[in-house]
């Protein structure tokens, strides 16, 4: 819009000549030669004006046609060429992975089953005998090595991945043309609350566009899948009451991920309310452990600290303490397991309801938030190396100070109740760190 600036002003100085010809009246007895001049010199910069402000509005239309739009999502690898979907062999693995080995086990379709907690999940689903599938757009967001040999991790536990996106409608029915899923756990999306900075489309195309591609193919099947979905603690934004309860109102995100993810919650209700789906939202309290992701801070940390870069530790105001609900990822597990085993069938056929269904959301924290110095501290320890701390102030880029989770519905639903405090829990991801990183030692898996 500022490029319209030129023309508000422009408009502006239109004014000026009425109360300046006034002026002009008044002068004109003394010589009209010179009010002529006059005019003719203001209706000249009057041109000149105009023209300046004509070049400049199409300099700026011309910066911005020129300019690029922000970027696409992150790099999907070229999935046609690689791992081409479709045919028998491809469909008696899916068959084969999804099917049910105990019995009352579920078929499940996990969606980002490449990510942290999709191969947490996949695997302690499979261990149980339910069928599970995994699909996986592998994207580049971070290291896709690690994603492969997470993918290398479930093919050894029995689950295939496929490769390919939520946003492929198509791919999606064929996956339920062959396996009439009882469940789906939902995963994939666009994660981390600070990229959403860099490339805020991704999180549309994830966790809008790509849970209603999601939604519509569950919706319209026969049976209609009970969906379980991570929704994140970052809802709660910038409440101030703690801990965050799921009655809290949750209007204030700081970030485009949390909004994103509170536009789910209320897809999820309208979903539910037309199709009879049922649907169950987690909302994930800063999940670490082994496997984890790259761009969280404890793995960053891990990181810098190992290589001596410097870490930036983030304060409040008035040097106030930044903190995380940190929940270790088997507690979250349990979680999403008893989700799925308490979550009751959709109610719709064919698109349409048939009854009210069940809708639910739960917090999956740890209730006993860590200021994250006392993170690096525990990190310190852990690697027997000092870290080279600077402390800075909470940047406006989608944190929020502090994150406290209220259980008590999960546990009172669920039977959810965290056992691992950050210390265990981060010993068990340094010493899965460790191994993963140094081949000279073995994987903690
Ligand atoms: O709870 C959630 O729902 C969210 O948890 C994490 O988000 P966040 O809690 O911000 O986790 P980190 O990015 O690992 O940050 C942890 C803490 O370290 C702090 N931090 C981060 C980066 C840094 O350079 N310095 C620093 O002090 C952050 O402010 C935060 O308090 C995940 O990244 C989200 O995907 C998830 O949805």
């Amino acid at each position: 819009m500022t490029q319209l600036k030129p023309i508000v002003s422009h408009s502006h100085l239109d004014s000026i000549p009425s109360s300046a010809a006034g002026k002009f009246k008044a002068d004109k007895s003394s010589s009209s030669t010179s009010t002529y001049i006059h005019r003719l010199r203001f209706n000249s910069s009057l041109q000149k004006l105009t023209l300046w402000s004509f070049l400049f509005l199409v300099a700026v239309l011309f910066f911005f046609l020129l300019s690029p739009p922000s970027p696409p999502p992150p790099r999907r690898k070229n999935l046609q060429s690689t791992t081409p979907w479709g045919g028998s062999d491809w469909e008696r693995r899916v068959r084969s992975s999804a099917r049910v080995r105990s019995k009352t086990g579920l078929s499940v379709l996990v969606t980002g089953a490449a990510g942290f907690v999709g191969t947490h999940v996949s695997i302690a689903l499979k261990r149980r005998g339910d069928g599970v599938l995994g699909l996986d757009n592998f994207n580049t967001y971070y290291d896709v090595a690690l994603k492969e040999s997470r993918k290398s991790l479930l093919d050894r536990t029995g689950v295939f991945v496929v490769e390919g996106d939520i946003n492929d409608g198509v791919l999606l029915r064929k996956l339920f043309d062959v396996v009439a899923f009882t469940h789906v756990m939902h995963l994939a999306a666009q994660a981390g609350v600070r990229y959403a900075m860099q490339n805020p489309n991704s999180y549309i195309h994830s966790n809008i566009a790509g849970f209603v591609s999601l939604l519509e193919v569950c919706k319209s099947v026969n049976p209609q899948p009970a969906i379980v979905w991570a929704s994140s603690s970052s809802v709660y934004g910038l409440n101030s009451k703690v801990p965050f309860s799921e009655k809290d109102r949750t209007d204030h995100p700081a970030s485009l991920y949390a909004a994103t993810k509170k536009a789910d919650e209320a897809i999820a209700h309208a979903y539910n309310y037309i199709h009879g789906l049922s649907i169950t939202g987690l909302r994930f309290f800063t999940v670490y452990g082994p496997w984890g992701r790259p761009d969280m801070a404890y793995f960053f940390f891990t990181k810098d600290i190992l290589e001596g870069k410097e870490i930036s530790v983030f304060e409040g105001p008035n040097h106030g303490t930044v903190a995380r609900d940190f929940t270790y990822i088997d507690d979250v597990v349990k979680g999403c397991l008893a989700s799925l085993d308490t979550a009751k069938k959709s109610t719709g056929s064919g698109g349409k309801k048939k009854g009210a269904a069940q809708l639910r959301i739960f917090n999956l924290g740890n209730t006993k938030p860590v200021p994250v110095s006392k993170l690096l501290s525990i990190l310190e320890k852990l690697l027997k190396v000092k870290a080279k701390r600077k402390v800075v102030s909470l940047p406006r880029n989608g944190d929020v100070q502090f994150t406290h989770a209220n259980i008590s519905l999960a546990y009172k639903e669920l039977g959810y109740k965290p056992t691992t405090n950050l210390e265990t829990g981060l010993k068990k991801f340094v010493k899965w760190y460790v191994g993963y990183y140094d081949p000279k030692k073995k994987s903690a898996w």
